[in-house]
């Protein structure tokens, strides 16, 4: 049975999701992200928390492969290019690069998450029409399903492309704010299907810049402040409130993005000094 899903799948949850050494990430002189050393265990659902420009972004997309970056990465036991290869990582970037203007549906993007079980024809089986009805109906887009992507909300559009992302059923899935710009029956929606994942052994990662909702919903938290791993453990023990303070400065507030700690003299509170 060598290289069948099933397989693949019992390989992948030998490993820990993504293990990192000396993750770095720069930006000409800016320096967001610094030695971040981590392993973040598979079947469980992992928040990247810390203020704006702490980092998270950054290390999703170093984990990613999609800027240069120091350090390695392995994700489920391979390097990120082989991973994405095998199907193994679906990603929902914070903002997409999408026109839209361009006449595409709601089940054209969700359908595009299934291209690399396609080939190069792109005709989808009935699997993936199946992988894609399930995914619109998970994130309860069927109403919304013919609707060209331009003509949605922003919490729609999110739910569209967090669709996609789950409809590509990869072992791990990271997830860059899902919850920004949806409402609280969206986010319930979006909780609901990352907690089935896990639930089915899935590994999840998601950056989340408020301290909202995040002790119930993951397994563990990275805590980055200033591009720097400030603590990663479960969250009773990471988000303590000496801890919250460091990372988001005096005052987290619970309903919204914490405020910026005041910088200090020299340089940018946002850069790893
Ligand atoms: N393309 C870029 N060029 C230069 N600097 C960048 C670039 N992208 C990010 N930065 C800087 O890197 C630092 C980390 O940014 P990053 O986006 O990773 O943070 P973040 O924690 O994801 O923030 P947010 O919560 O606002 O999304 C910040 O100081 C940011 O200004």
């Amino acid at each position: 049975m060598s290289g069948t899903p099933a397989h693949a799948a019992d390989r992948a949850a030998a490993h820990d999701a993504i293990v990192t050494h000396g993750l770095g990430v720069r930006y000409g002189e800016v320096r967001a992200l610094a030695d971040v050393t981590a392993s973040l265990r598979s079947g469980e659902i992992t928040g990247l928390v810390g203020v704006n420009g702490s980092g998270k972004s950054s290390m999703l997309a170093a984990v990613l492969e999609r800027v240069p970056h120091e350090g390695t990465v392995r994700i489920l036991g391979r390097t990120p290019r082989e991973a994405r290869r095998a199907g193994f990582v679906a990603s929902v970037p914070q903002a997409e690069a999408v026109d839209w203007d361009f006449p595409v549906t709601v089940r054209d993007v969700v359908t595009a998450g299934r291209y690399g079980r396609m080939g190069l024809l792109r005709i989808p089986r009935p699997a993936d029409r199946a992988a894609v009805d399930e995914a619109i109906a998970l994130l309860g887009l069927e109403r919304l399903a013919d609707r060209q992507i331009g003509a949605l909300s922003g919490g729609q559009r999110k739910r569209a492309f967090v669709a996609r992302a789950i409809a590509q059923d990869a072992e791990l899935l990271l997830l860059d704010e899902p919850f920004a710009g949806v409402d609280r029956t969206s986010e319930a929606a979006i909780v609901a299907v990352l907690r089935g994942l896990r639930d089915r052994g899935r590994s999840v990662v998601i950056v989340h810049h408020d301290l909202s909702g995040v002790a119930e919903l993951v397994d563990s938290v990275l805590l980055l402040q200033r591009g720097r791993l400030l603590h990663h453990g479960p969250p009773e023990t990471t988000l303590t409130p000496e801890r919250i303070a460091e990372a988001f400065g005096a005052g987290p507030r619970s309903d919204a993005a914490p405020e910026r700690p005041a910088p200090p003299p020299a340089a940018s509170s946002e850069e790893v000094a």
